[in-house]
């Protein structure tokens, strides 16, 4: 199995063309990050050179998904702060501007730990660096932007490997042709590269399992018709679009094998924080006997935080729910759509009946 898994890993290595959702353009020391509310309509990279645009970045989803948040905000901090060297002239104000920045930018978005754990392997680094420092050189600017420049880069190609390890051990889960269910977008646009829930997808297709994924539209910003559909079908995979309101139909109905979703932040107890949604599918896939598995790197469990009671949800603008986001096209085009105009409840999830004889709780009581 394991050479059938690495040769696979080889094809999907050479076949995945999808653009990196972010990178450091090194000669300009900014950051490139693909603006994912222009997807699937237009793929648009936007240039980040300063704190208000990679903040805006960050909050409006521009980048988005836990690691990506995470190697964004590392290589973020690292462009922004290169920017403040010109008017640092001490050690202390070094460190202050530094802890600023950090914490401004770790202020984005509290849910998805990543963002904090990347912005504190940074602060390390380069508390290590200064410490014992009260004069600043030229020479030190360009030794810490060399540090830092290099951790960033160290944070994203670690979380790919990371996203070939979870495809890897994920795969084993994947028979031939079967039937995924996924929520939200935990695939190559949430992360360096491939993704974590998707990633054993695009490794089985790459296998020749020809899994089928029915990806969740994701209300209310759309992640997986815009981003999953999108993403998936780029690379081959047979992909599914139902709305959010279809998934028990769908388990009902025997359609379902597996659901497979990411991860924003795992608490000491094992509670998984993952888009909105994803306890509803949990809860169905239960009821229906379905395994139902999260994806992730370990850099999203958190032990610090002991249940899922603990970890800060965060609470995004009316507008997303009230307003129909992104007028383009939505989901790519051709892909497969699923729209049943109805649904059968089991019996045994009816509470009661309530008609013009009465409330029952048996449809017997009133026949
Ligand atoms: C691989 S982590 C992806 C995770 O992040 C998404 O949230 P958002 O789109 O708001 O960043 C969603 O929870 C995904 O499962």
């Amino acid at each position: 199995m394991e050479n059938f898994k690495e040769i696979g890993l080889e094809k999907l290595e050479q076949t995945f063309s999808l653009p990196d959702v972010v990178s450091l353009c090194e000669e300009e020391d900014s950051l490139v990050i693909l603006d994912q509310t222009q997807l699937p309509a237009r793929e648009v990279f936007l240039k980040i050179d300063n704190e208000e645009e990679l903040i805006d970045a960050i909050v409006r989803l521009k980048v988005r998904g836990a690691p990506a948040i995470g190697v964004a905000a590392a290589a973020g901090l690292y462009v922004c702060f290169a920017r403040t060297l010109a008017n640092i002239t001490s050690a202390q104000l070094m460190q202050t501007e530094f802890q600023a920045l950090a914490n401004r930018i770790r202020a984005s978005r509290p849910t998805a730990v990543n963002l904090s754990w990347a912005l504190d392997r940074m602060t390390v680094l380069f508390k290590q660096w200064i410490a014992g420092k009260d004069k600043i050189s030229s020479t030190d600017f360009q030794e810490i932007k060399t540090l830092l420049r290099v951790e960033a880069v160290r944070i994203k190609e670690e979380d790919i490997e990371m996203c070939k390890q979870i495809a890897q051990h994920g795969v084993g889960l994947i028979a031939s042709g079967s039937r995924i269910l996924t929520h939200c977008n935990a695939g190559h646009l949430a992360v360096s590269r491939y993704g974590t829930a998707l990633a054993p997808i695009y490794l089985a297709q790459a296998c020749g399992l020809n899994p089928k994924v029915y990806a969740d539209e994701t209300r209310p910003l759309l992640q997986g018709a815009r981003l999953t559909a999108y993403e998936l079908m780029r690379f081959g995979v047979d992909t599914t679009l139902v709305c959010d309101n279809m998934a028990a139909s769908l388990m009902s109905q025997g359609m379902i094998d597996m659901i497979m979703v990411g991860c924003d932040r795992i608490a000491a107890n094992g509670d998984v924080a993952n888009k909105i949604g994803t306890c509803g599918l949990a809860v169905l896939a239960h009821y229906y006997k379905i395994p139902f598995y999260v994806l992730g790197p370990t850099s999203t469990f958190d032990p610090h935080t002991p249940t899922g009671k603990d970890i800060v949800i965060e609470q995004r603008s009316a507008s997303e729910v009230t307003d129909l986001h992104y007028i383009h096209r939505m989901a790519p085009e051709h892909v497969g759509v699923y729209n049943p105009a109805f649904d059968v409840t089991p019996a045994a999830l009816v509470t009661a009946y309530v008609t013009e004889k009465g409330v029952f709780r048996q449809i017997q009581d009133f026949q």
